[in-house]
C-alpha cells in the first residue's frame, strides 16, 4: 500500500534564491515550507536547486547557466514538476517553459492548487476558483501583449486578437459568475449567523498547520478534520461552547501561511468574516516550530489585511510536549545564549509581557494545561458577555468558582 504510493507521487525540484534580505539559512527554511506545500499537494521532492544573487533574474528567476543545470536534471530524472519559491511573472513564466520541458509551478500556484484539491464544500470550491480565475485573468492578458502591441490599423486584427478577447471575456464572464454565487451563499451565511443571536463569538485564527482544529476538537468535544498536513480546514466551522454553564460561539477557519496569495485572501474574504466579526481571538501559535516568530509575523499581516488586528487576542503556544530548545552549555563564555535555547519558562516571561499576561502555552495533544486554558477564556469571554449584558451577570461567577 505504502509502496503504491510512494510510486504515485510526482516527482518534484525546487528553486530558490539566496539574495541580501533572505540568506542562506531563511532560504532553507523557506525552501522546507515549499517542500511541505509539495508534499502536500501530492508531490516528492528530489532536488533543490538555490542561487546565490542580488535580485531574482527577471527573465528567468535563476541565471542562465543555473537554468541549464536544471533543464540537464529534469530531462535526465524524469522530473514532472519544477516550483519556485516566489511568484514567477508571466514573462518569467514563459521563458521558463521556453526552456525546461515540464510544468512549471511557483509558490502561489501551488497554493492555489492545494487549495483547489482541498476544498470540500461547494462554497470553498467556488471561492477558490474565483481565485484561480483573478490569477489566471492578468495571465491571459500577458501570454498576448506580443499581439496586442499591433493593435489597430486595418487588417490587424489577427486571429490572435480575437482569441484574447474571447479568452478573457470567457474568464471574466466565469469571475462574475463566481461572485455572483458566493453572494447569494453570503446571503444565506449572514441570516444564520443573525440567527445566532448575540453570543459572544471567538475566533481560533493561526498559521496553518498549528493544531487549531485539534484545540477546537478539545475545547468542543467535536470531530473537525484535522491532519499533519498544511490547509487541512478551508471551511470555516463554528460550534457552541459551554464553560461554565457560559455559552459561546468558537470557530475553526483556514490556516495563514507567508506570503498567502492575494487573490485567496480576496476571495476568502466571506470566510473570514467569522473572524472579521469576532469579538475575541486565540491566536494559535505552533511553539516547536523553529520559525515560529516569524509565522506570528505573517498572521499580524493577514489580520491587518482583514481589518481584525486590533482585536482582543490571546495569544495560544500550542505542542509545548513537542518543544526542543537547542542547548546551551553554560561553561560557554564566547557564544551568547540566543532564543533558540530559551526553554518554555523563558518564552512565557517573554510573551506574557509582551502581551500583558495575553498568552497561554498548551499541548492540545496531551492535553496540557487545558484547565488554564478554560479558565482563562472564560474570564475573557464572561468580561465580554456581561459587557453587552450587563442584567445578567449575576449567572456567571468568577473564574476561581467555575469547574
Ligand atoms: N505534538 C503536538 N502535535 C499537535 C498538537 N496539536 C496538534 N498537533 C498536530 O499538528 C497537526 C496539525 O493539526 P491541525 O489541528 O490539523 O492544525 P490546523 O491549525 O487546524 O491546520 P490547518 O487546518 O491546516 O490550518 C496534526 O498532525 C496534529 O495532530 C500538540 O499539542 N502537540
Ligand atoms: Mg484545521
Amino acid at each position: 500500500m505504502i509502496e503504491k504510493k510512494d510510486i504515485d507521487l510526482e516527482k518534484a525540484v525546487l528553486i530558490g534564491v539566496v539574495t541580501q534580505n533572505q540568506d542562506e539559512e531563511k532560504s532553507k527554511e523557506y525552501l522546507d515550507e515549499l517542500e511541505f506545500l509539495t508534499f502536500t499537494a501530492g508531490g516528492e521532492v528530489i532536488k533543490r536547486f538555490t542561487q546565490k544573487m542580488a535580485i531574482p533574474n527577471p527573465k528567468t528567476f535563476i541565471g542562465t547557466g543555473k537554468m541549464e543545470d536544471v533543464r540537464q536534471f529534469v530531462e535526465a530524472n524524469n522530473v514532472g514538476t519544477v516550483i519556485f519559491d516566489d511568484e514567477l511573472s508571466p514573462a518569467q513564466e514563459r521563458n521558463i517553459s521556453k526552456i525546461l520541458n515540464c510544468k512549471i509551478l511557483d509558490r502561489t500556484n501551488l497554493i492555489l492548487d492545494i487549495f483547489a484539491q482541498r476544498a470540500q464544500t461547494s462554497y470553498a470550491r467556488t471561492q477558490v476558483e474565483l481565485a484561480q480565475c483573478e490569477y489566471l485573468l492578468p495571465r491571459l492578458k500577458g501570454m498576448w501583449t506580443h499581439l496586442e502591441r499591433q493593435k489597430g490599423g486595418i487588417g490587424m486584427r489577427g486571429p490572435g486578437e480575437t482569441e484574447i478577447e474571447t479568452d478573457r471575456r470567457i474568464v471574466r464572464d466565469k469571475i462574475a459568475l463566481l461572485k455572483a454565487k458566493i453572494k447569494t451563499i453570503d446571503k444565506q451565511q449572514a441570516v444564520q449567523r443573525g440567527n445566532r443571536g448575540k453570543m459572544v463569538r471567538v475566533a481560533l485564527v493561526g498559521y496553518t498547520n498549528v493544531g487549531k482544529s485539534t484545540l477546537m476538537n478539545v475545547i468542543s468535544k467535536s470531530e473537525v478534520f484535522a491532519e499533519n498536513k498544511l490547509f487541512a480546514t478551508l471551511d470555516t466551522t463554528v460550534r457552541k461552547v459551554v464553560i461554565g454553564n457560559l455559552p459561546f460561539l468558537m470557530s475553526d477557519t483556514v490556516g495563514f501561511i507567508r506570503k498567502l496569495p492575494t487573490q485567496l485572501v480576496e476571495s476568502f474574504k466571506s470566510t473570514l468574516d467569522e473572524v472579521r466579526e469576532a469579538d475575541l481571538l486565540l491566536h494559535v501559535v505552533d511553539i516547536s516550530h523553529n520559525n515560529f516568530e516569524e509565522h506570528i509575523d505573517s498572521v499580524n499581516q493577514i489580520l491587518d489585511e482583514i481589518d481584525s488586528k486590533d482585536k482582543p487576542t490571546i495569544m495560544v503556544f500550542n505542542k509545548i510536549d513537542a518543544y526542543e530548545a537547542e542547548p546551551f552549555d553554560d561553561d560557554n563564555l564566547v557564544d551568547e545564549r540566543t532564543k533558540a535555547n530559551y526553554t518554555i519558562e523563558e518564552w512565557k516571561k517573554t510573551w506574557m509581557s509582551r502581551m500583558d499576561g495575553n498568552a497561554l502555552f498548551i499541548s492540545a495533544l496531551n492535553k496540557e494545561n487545558m484547565d488554564e486554558f478554560r479558565k482563562r477564556v472564560y474570564q475573557e469571554v464572561r468580561e465580554i458577555h456581561i459587557t453587552r449584558f450587563p442584567y445578567n451577570h449575576f449567572l456567571y461567577p468568577d473564574v476561581e468558582d467555575i469547574e
